[in-house]
């Protein structure tokens, strides 16, 4: 069995707590076994996990693997220690606040033989799916993706394009390598309103927005105009409800890496992939910035 801790139970790691302790039957998820959790704050357990403080997560000989499922602003820092402690690591997107920090951290888990794995479950939902089903095949003219949310807290969630990493990996995942050509973002801190807009064109020079809006009460929603030149697909196709959720596909996914069940050329393509999306996002940065 493979020893889990998970750090920071909040939404997702709750989530994760409850998936290790139930994981899909005949699925790989069941070479996991979670032997505990780390929290800041004192739960002492939760669902019959027992809570255990981060130095002895990170010494354990139990401990083979972390989730890390803290706030943004800790994923850098726990990364790196559980790496440096020799442990697997499963870390929810976004994966770190900087794209030097990106490259460095892979370096260091290829150094050290470890998993890294970054789940990105925007890629792994039935709405998704749906979606890459629709836009497959067809040559796109011009697109835009408009998401809109509730108020981040900016200490701990980071930069725009980096919390809204999701928005940047289905865009590229559609339509392939994206080139930043121009990105602001307005800010309205008294009615905690912010909104990036991000210019890219694609390979063929086709121009794309992305637009992430984010305000009280504002509804989690995605709206999509992609002009092809076969048509125009202005909404989320409909999607049926899949039997596995998506943080339950990831965690297979992980466990298969760990039992070295993914081929090379998927684990290759998929870094790249995710460290693409995060030097889009740096640059987004930059460009808002000056
Ligand atoms: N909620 C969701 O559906 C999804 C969340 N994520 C990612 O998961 C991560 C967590 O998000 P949520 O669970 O939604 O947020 P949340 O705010 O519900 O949970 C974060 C938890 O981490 C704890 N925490 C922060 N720093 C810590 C530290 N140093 N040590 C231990 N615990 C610490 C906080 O106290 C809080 O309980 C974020 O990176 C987010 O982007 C990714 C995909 C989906
Ligand atoms: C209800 C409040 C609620 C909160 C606070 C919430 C937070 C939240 N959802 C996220 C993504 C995500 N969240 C979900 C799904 C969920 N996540 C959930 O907390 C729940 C209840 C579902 C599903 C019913 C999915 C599928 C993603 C991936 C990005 C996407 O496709 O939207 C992220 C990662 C950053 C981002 O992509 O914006 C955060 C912080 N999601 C919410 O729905």
């Amino acid at each position: 069995m493979i020893g889990v801790v998970v750090v920071g139970v909040g939404i997702a790691g709750s989530v994760r707590i409850r998936d290790l302790l139930k994981p899909l039957q005949s699925s790989p998820s069941e070479n996991l076994k979670i032997v505990g959790f780390v929290s800041r704050r004192d739960l002492g357990e939760h669902n019959g996990v027992k809570q255990i403080c981060l130095e002895e997560a990170l010494r354990s000989s139990e401990v083979d693997a972390a989730f890390i499922c803290t706030d943004n602003q800790n994923h850098e820092e726990s990364v790196r220690r559980f790496l440096e402690a020799g442990k697997h690591v499963l870390v929810e997107y976004p994966m770190v606040l900087s794209a030097h920090a990106a490259h460095e951290l892979w370096q260091m888990a290829e150094e050290k033989g470890k998993v890294l794995h970054v789940e990105h479950i925007e890629l792994l939902t039935e709405e998704y799916r749906a979606l890459k089903k629709e836009v497959d095949g067809r040559t796109l003219e011009k697109g835009v993706l408009h998401f809109t949310g509730g108020p981040l807290h900016k200490q701990r969630s980071g930069f725009t394009a980096f919390s809204g990493i999701a928005r940047v990996t289905w865009l590229v995942d559609l339509f392939g390598e994206l080139t930043v050509t121009s990105a602001t973002q307005e800010e309205n801190p008294g009615e905690d309103y912010s909104k990036l807009t991000a210019h890219f064109v694609t390979a063929n020079n086709k121009p794309v927005t992305w637009i992430e809006e984010r305000a009280p009460g504002m509804k989690r929603e995605k709206k999509v105009n992609f002009t092809f030149t076969n048509g125009v697909l202005d909404s989320l196709p409909p999607a049926r409800r899949g039997s596995v959720g998506p943080f339950m596909q990831d965690q297979n996914l992980f466990a298969q890496k760990l039992l070295g069940q993914v081929p090379k050329e998927e684990l290759a393509a998929e870094k790249k992939r995710i460290l693409y999306c995060i030097d889009l996002a740096e640059k987004i940065k930059q460009y808002c910035e000056h």
